[in-house]
């Protein structure tokens, strides 16, 4: 299983024969909002050097507790630090965080060289030079940008045939060939990563109560919740649009959805490559499965968009389209954000601020964490969305030129004020680990819908009320926060937000120096599972040579490693039979399977084919 090839063949690879037990191991009216700025500094007699003290903590600094008594002093570094991107209705308070004239000074120097780097991806350099790559998420939303002509074309042809397959799938012109209501209903996703956090977010946020196609994910390799999936959408698979999405076309989590849906549209009589749809890149193994196989539909992934930043690609604007989302309008937020955060001023530019805040916060070398906290349910999944976006992109062993840094910053969080019951103690009062991204949004409702639960005061203002006695309590307590407020949650609203993160990462691996294009360490994980499956196969193997003998012959742990050549993988592969076993599989496990060494195996019949395979 080391190689990938034939991954989308749909030919099981292993063949138990029989069951066997050894069980049981253990298991406002928008025009008229708008702040004012101001250009006083206070000036905090913190440096950079405390910056960069993993032990810092702003509540035993004597600018905090001037800033704490001086209500006057706080409210002018809240004007004058105040960012607001008025087409978008979007606004950045970082007073809540400590820096100093002298950080900020330190920090208009570095960001210089950020700038330019981030000039030179949009021009199209191989920003990601270990993969030899360029990074072009920015051109999906402003196709201008784009290096070459061609590249313009593509993305605008792609953006096309999203828009036209989606409009001919719901108006029903696109029909499913078995479904009597004679119309896609459903869509089932299968993807991971990048290729399911972004639609998942998207859905969350912006879909409609009543999308003209509802969307359920499969992003896992769990076939009880692959199964859960499949029994949810019932007799309405026959109406249901299949996206397998996978940039690289050979994840096996995703082949693995793919096959098990192939399999329920099988045994439900239903033809599948008339209702499946394949995001990847041209050639990859997803896509020839898909052409060869005559699928539905293809659309394309890129070589220089990554799969983290690729939810303004198909990837993420075809089920949104698809769930009636506007995707134009999502793209006309991002390429606002992306021109705000184009501008060479820290202090004016929302994605520099946020880098900078990072920084600061975190010592520039991830000693606090980043808690992301949106008090609004649709936003729910930001925080998830942005855990891959910011850790896959920072968390690096190696700086760019081959040092090792160890960077990164981890990123949690779910929603306010539900989190307020769970874990705001901690972030309030226990260990200072931490710095918190408040997410306002000011629209409640939509207009004509509210009403007062008591005299003067809404549901809506609760919510507010229960963000704003967070920020000022944590700190009240030494704990800095950042706050981004949106007017409401919309497509550009969203797509903006994206691009803001998107942006604030790159600015943020630019002044830290890393590659946040890649992904090295998660390629370990994924050879390392190849190797275990390799291994099943193998002892299975030699298992069933054991067994083919006459009499069978049980075979210990021991003999087990022995015969698979692998004596230094015995953990494995007592682990290997104890999950087969638990599943019911074909092994025979005589002794007690509480002491490993004891323990013999046989299979539950042997499989003479297999013996000379
Ligand atoms: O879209 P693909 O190629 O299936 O990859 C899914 C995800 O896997 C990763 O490569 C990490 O395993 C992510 O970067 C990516 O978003």
């Amino acid at each position: 299983m080391a190689s990938l090839s034939g991954l989308y063949s749909s030919s099981p690879s292993l063949k138990p024969t029989k069951n066997l037990s050894f069980k049981a191991l253990p298991a406002q009216s928008r025009d008229s909002f708008s702040f004012p700025h101001s250009s006083r500094p206070i000036n905090l007699p913190l440096n950079l050097s405390a910056a960069r003290s993993v032990a810092r903590d702003i509540s035993h600094t004597d600018a905090k507790k001037e800033l704490l008594k001086d209500p006057d002093a706080l409210w002018k570094r809240y004007l004058d630090w105040l960012y607001q991107q008025k087409d978008l209705g979007l606004y950045i308070d970082v007073s809540r965080v400590g820096f100093t004239d002298e950080f900020v000074a330190d920090m208009e120097h570095r960001f210089k060289a950020a700038f330019k780097a981030m000039e030179d991806l949009e021009k199209g350099s191989i920003a990601n030079p270990d993969e030899g790559r360029m990074v072009g998420h920015y051109w999906l939303r402003n196709s201008k940008l784009a290096p070459k002509p061609t590249l313009k074309t593509l993305i605008d042809k792609t953006l096309d045939s999203i828009c036209a397959f989606s409009d001919d799938i719901i108006s029903g012109k696109i029909k499913p060939p078995s479904a009597p209501a004679g119309r896609f209903t459903q869509i089932l996703s299968v993807g991971i990563g990048g290729s399911a956090l972004g639609p998942q977010f998207v859905a969350e946020a912006l879909a409609p109560d009543n999308p003209p196609l509802k969307i359920r994910f499969i992003d896992n390799t769990d076939p009880a919740g692959i199964d859960h999936q499949i029994a949810q959408l019932g007799p309405e698979l026959a109406s249901t649009l299949v996206i397998v999405i996978s940039k690289s076309g050979g994840t096996p989590e995703t082949r693995n959805g793919l096959l098990e849906v192939q399999k329920a549209f099988r045994e439900a009589g239903l033809n599948f490559a008339k209702q499946g749809v394949a995001i990847t890149q041209e050639n990859s193994l997803l896509d020839n499965t898909a052409r060869m196989e005559g699928w539905l539909a293809r659309f394309p992934m890129y070589d220089w968009v990554g799969g983290r930043t690729s939810i303004m690609s198909a990837v993420g604007l075809l089920p949104a389209a698809l769930q009636g989302i506007n995707v134009r309008e999502m793209l006309d937020g991002a390429a606002l954000m992306d021109e705000a955060t184009r501008t060479t001023s820290i202090k004016n530019n929302p994605a520099a601020l946020l880098a900078m805040c990072w920084y600061w916060a975190s010592g520039g070398v991830g000693s606090k964490d980043m808690v992301i906290l949106p008090y609004k349910d649709s936003l729910l999944l930001f925080s998830r969305y942005l855990q891959q976006l910011v850790m896959e992109s920072l968390g690096k062993e190696f700086d760019l030129d081959g040092n090792t840094v160890n960077q990164g910053l981890t990123v949690y969080g779910n929603k306010g004020s539900t989190d307020q019951h769970a874990y705001i103690q901690q972030l309030r009062e226990g260990v200072h680990n931490f710095f918190a991204t408040f997410i306002e949004v000011l629209r409640d409702r939509p207009p004509g819908h509210d009403w007062e639960l008591e005299p003067g005061v809404t549901c809506g203002d609760y919510l507010f009320g229960m963000l704003q006695g967070t920020r000022s309590a944590l700190y009240a307590n030494g704990r800095e926060s950042i706050s981004v407020t949106i007017e409401e949650v919309t497509p550009r609203s969203v797509g903006a937000l994206i691009a803001l993160y998107e942006r604030a990462v790159g600015l943020y691996a630019a002044i830290v120096n890393i590659n946040a294009y890649h992904q090295p360490g998660v390629e370990a994980g994924k050879k390392a599972a190849a190797e275990v499956l390799a291994l099943q196969k193998r002892v299975l193997s030699v298992l069933n040579e054991a067994t083919c003998k006459d009499p069978v012959e049980p075979l210990t742990l021991d003999a087990i490693a022995d015969r698979c050549h692998a004596p230094e993988q015995i953990e494995m592969i007592y682990k290997i039979i104890a999950h087969m076993s638990a599943n019911d599989r074909v092994l025979i496990a005589e002794g007690n399977c509480g002491s490993p060494r004891s323990v013999k195996v046989y299979l539950g019949e042997c499989n003479v084919d297999d013996l000379y395979a």
